[in-house]
């Protein structure tokens, strides 16, 4: 059975975009501003939200907060950014999401598993087109941080800034080494 309509009983239209943010991109950031053409609401959940300090998860959720808050300030929608932890249990995983989040009735992913799980569980899915994928990714993101390479312009201002204030690119480049460190 499909999940409610696409308005609620109170007539706003909510929708739920997950990713793990690592960091936050341009191609993010086009994605949402796509969708706050669509929607009244939209639930934004920081993925694996658990991890932080690994080279593929270097941001910790609170720092992912801080890049989407600041990165969505002068877009015109209204939004909630909702850390969710993994569960590696995919078959309950949906009503994991649905228990930390407002209730939403459409899906918006790229993501294979997160597509069939929510459709699987009766939510309407919409996929948005890929923009610029060979550089708005945060794996290529990570790797120009690391090679020392320009990421700044993939990603909003507000996001250079956060991985300053929060010394991202040492971290990054330290918990990427292999070995002992030198003295
Ligand atoms: N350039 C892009 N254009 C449109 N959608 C994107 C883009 N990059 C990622 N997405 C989508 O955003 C969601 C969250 O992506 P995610 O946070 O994993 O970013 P990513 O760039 O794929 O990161 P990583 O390379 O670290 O896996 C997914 O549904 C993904 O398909
Ligand atoms: N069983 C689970 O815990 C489960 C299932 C599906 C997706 N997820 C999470 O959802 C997020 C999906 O975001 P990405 O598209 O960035 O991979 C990831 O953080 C992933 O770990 C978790």
């Amino acid at each position: 059975m499909a999940k409610a309509s696409a308005h609620s009983r109170s007539g706003v239209s909510r929708a739920f975009y997950i990713g793990r943010f690592q960091p936050f991109h341009l191609g993010h950031l086009k994605v949402i501003s796509q969708i706050a053409e669509d929607v009244d609401e939209l639930v934004i959940g920081i993925g694996s939200a658990q991890l932080s300090h690994t080279p593929e998860n270097p941001f910790t959720a609170g720092e992912r907060i801080m890049m989407i808050s600041r990165s969505l300030e002068d877009l015109d929608l209204y939004y909630y950014v909702i850390p969710i932890n993994d569960i590696y249990r995919n078959a309950i995983w949906v009503s994991h999401v649905e228990s930390m989040t407002p209730p939403f009735s459409q899906v918006y992913s790229n993501n294979p598993l997160v597509s069939r799980l929510f459709s699987e569980a009766g939510y309407e899915l919409k996929h948005s087109p890929m923009y610029n994928r060979v550089a708005y990714s945060g794996t290529e993101i990570r790797r120009r941080m690391l090679s020392g390479e320009d990421w700044q312009q993939l990603v909003p201002q507000a996001v250079v800034r956060v991985v300053e204030e929060v010394g991202g690119i040492e971290r990054l480049k330290q918990v990427s080494m292999k070995g002992d460190i030198e003295s």
